[in-house]
């Protein structure tokens, strides 16, 4: 019989990824007790398993891409292969050999206090944590508790998934060796990347799409651009088709067959379901609170978990599936955090719009980064998104081609730029950038529709010469005529 044990803290914080690191950071500087619950890695998905390997797979692609096009690079003017060994040796070090150690003496030194094990609700203010020696520890909050637990992989219901050993991004990221053939099915963020890395890894990479083009929730020529470099690059794209079904016979190197709703059968060695997040909340004691397990878990803009009264429990991060990106749910984080010592010490709450507990930027500024060649940057609405809320917008295009800043980057440059513009109050309220080199022009468009800086002052805002930057001088000037 495992034996109980049960301690009382101020805040108890389920899941160490980069959300509840930051959400307990939050607390503990208020000088709340906090403990954190992590079941397998401080760190979370971001650190080993999504963001930090998926990015060192994809820079020295992305250089390349840039190298190859400068002349004198590469005199021989040859598309250099990568060094497989060498790239995947990098992202071993980028993710520091799945070791939390770094992590674990960064929640030492800010004072957070780290239990290993499982973490489930067990009704209000309680945790149970079944440790990995098997105890089962009772943990209770004075405050809050912080559910932080990110998402998992979601598959498509295909029959004898099991059997087929299909790879999710998790086993993308952390490969040890690059398959012949690798089919990706999913036509989002994670399907792009890894294509884009795999395919310059050597091998051949099929993406099954079943609707009509790539990363659909952004400007269409985000997705236009990406299929092109990705064919371009040697990716066959299949639109319009589903998965039927795949098989893989047993023992070890068997290949596998998809068989696919357009009457054909693709073969590979590596099958990728890149098809989004499930929420993963099977296994977190969800109905000891009234919830139903695997929900995501809806809140309301205090993070407050909706449908749990006496707002004591909270969703940060993936788990509440408002944005799901680290950068997003760390800025959730340090406003949950304030709301939570708010709350504690009894101070008062600034809930207005941009205010220090409003999470504002969810909804009017939410900046994306996809690592594909060539690069997208999204910040705020669309021009569908606009459509769809019934917002009036100006829409701005520009060819990032034509900047001299752009040529300077790379003389065969290729890509787009978009900016939405409010009418009436003459702010953008959103901006799109495709094109080589354009991730680290997303932070001022974020400022810009954070701030909501009235274009006329923007014209102010003058590019360094010769910049891609140049591109916001063209996007203005041509919205003024
Ligand atoms: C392939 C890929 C690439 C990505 N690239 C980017 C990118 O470039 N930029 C970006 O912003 N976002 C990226 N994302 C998204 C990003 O990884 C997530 O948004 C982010 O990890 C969410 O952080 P989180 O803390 O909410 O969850 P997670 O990072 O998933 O952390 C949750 C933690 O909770 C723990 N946990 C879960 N349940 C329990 C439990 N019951 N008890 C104890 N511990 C528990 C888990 O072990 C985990 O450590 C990527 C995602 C993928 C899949
Ligand atoms: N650079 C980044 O910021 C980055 C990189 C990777 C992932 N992420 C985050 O991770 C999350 C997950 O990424 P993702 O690409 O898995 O999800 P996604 O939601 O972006 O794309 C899922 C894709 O799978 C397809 N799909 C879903 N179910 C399917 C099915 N049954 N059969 C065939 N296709 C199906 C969808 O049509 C879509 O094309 C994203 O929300 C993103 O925020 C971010």
């Amino acid at each position: 019989m495992a034996s109980q044990e049960t301690r009382t803290v101020d805040v108890i914080v389920i899941g160490a990824g980069p959300v509840g690191e930051n959400v307990a950071d939050r607390t503990t500087s208020a000088g709340l007790s906090t403990i954190v619950v992590e079941s397998e890695l401080v760190g979370g998905a971001c650190s080993y398993w999504a963001c930090d390997p998926s990015k060192a797979l994809l820079r020295p692609v992305l250089l390349r891409a840039d190298a190859v096009a400068v002349p004198g690079v590469f005199p021989a003017a040859g598309k250099e292969p990568l060094d497989v060994a060498a790239v995947l040796a990098h992202r071993n070090r980028m993710v520091a050999g799945w070791s939390d150690e770094g992590q674990v003496r960064w929640l030492e030194s800010a004072g957070i206090e780290l239990v290993r094990g499982h973490g489930r609700l067990d009704g209000t203010r309680q945790v149970s944590v079944t440790t990995l020696d098997g105890r089962v520890l009772r943990l209770r909050a004075r405050h809050a508790v912080a559910v932080c637990t990110g998402s998992r992989a979601a598959l498509p219901p295909l029959p004898e998934l099991d059997s087929l050993q299909a790879w999710t991004s998790r086993e993308a990221t952390s490969a040890q060796l690059v398959p012949g053939r690798l089919a990706v099915v999913g036509a989002g963020v994670v399907a792009v990347e890894m294509a884009t890395a795999y395919q310059a890894l050597g091998a051949r990479v099929t993406v099954i799409a079943r609707g009509s083009a790539l990363l659909s929730r952004m400007e269409p020529f985000a997705g236009e651009l990406v299929a092109q470099r990705l064919r371009e690059a040697g990716v066959e794209l299949r639109f319009g088709v589903n998965v039927l079904g795949a098989e893989r016979p047993k023992g070890p190197g068997g290949e596998v067959a998809i068989s696919l709703d357009d009457g054909s059968t693709l073969t590979a060695d590596e099958l990728l379901f890149a098809t989004g997040r499930a929420a993963g909340t099977e296994d977190l004691g969800l109905e000891s609170v009234g919830l139903s397990p695997g929900d995501w878990l809806t809140t309301d803009e205090s993070f407050n978990v909706c449908g749990v009264p006496g707002g004591w429990l909270y969703a940060v991060g993936d788990v509440n599936h408002r944005a799901l990106l680290t950068h997003q749910g760390k800025y959730q984080a340090r406003v949950a955090g304030a709301v939570v010592a708010a709350r504690a010490l009894d101070q008062p709450l600034d809930s207005a719009r941009w205010g220090r507990h409003s999470p504002t930027a969810d909804t009017e500024a939410l900046p994306q980064v996809v690592f594909t060649d060539p690069e997208i940057a999204t910040v705020g609405l669309t021009a569908a998104e606009a459509r769809r809320l019934g917002r009036r917008v100006d829409v701005v295009d520009y060819d990032i081609g034509q900047v001299v800043g752009a040529l300077q980057h790379r003389p065969d440059y290729q890509g787009r730029a978009r900016i939405l513009i409010d009418p009436h109050r003459r702010t953008v309220v959103g901006a799109t950038f495709a094109g080589p080199g354009v991730a680290e022009l997303l932070h001022s468009a974020t400022v810009a529709v954070t701030g909501e800086v009235p274009v006329d002052r923007l014209w102010h805002a003058v590019p360094a010469f010769p910049t891609i930057s140049e591109v916001w001088l063209r996007l203005l000037e041509t919205y003024r005529g």
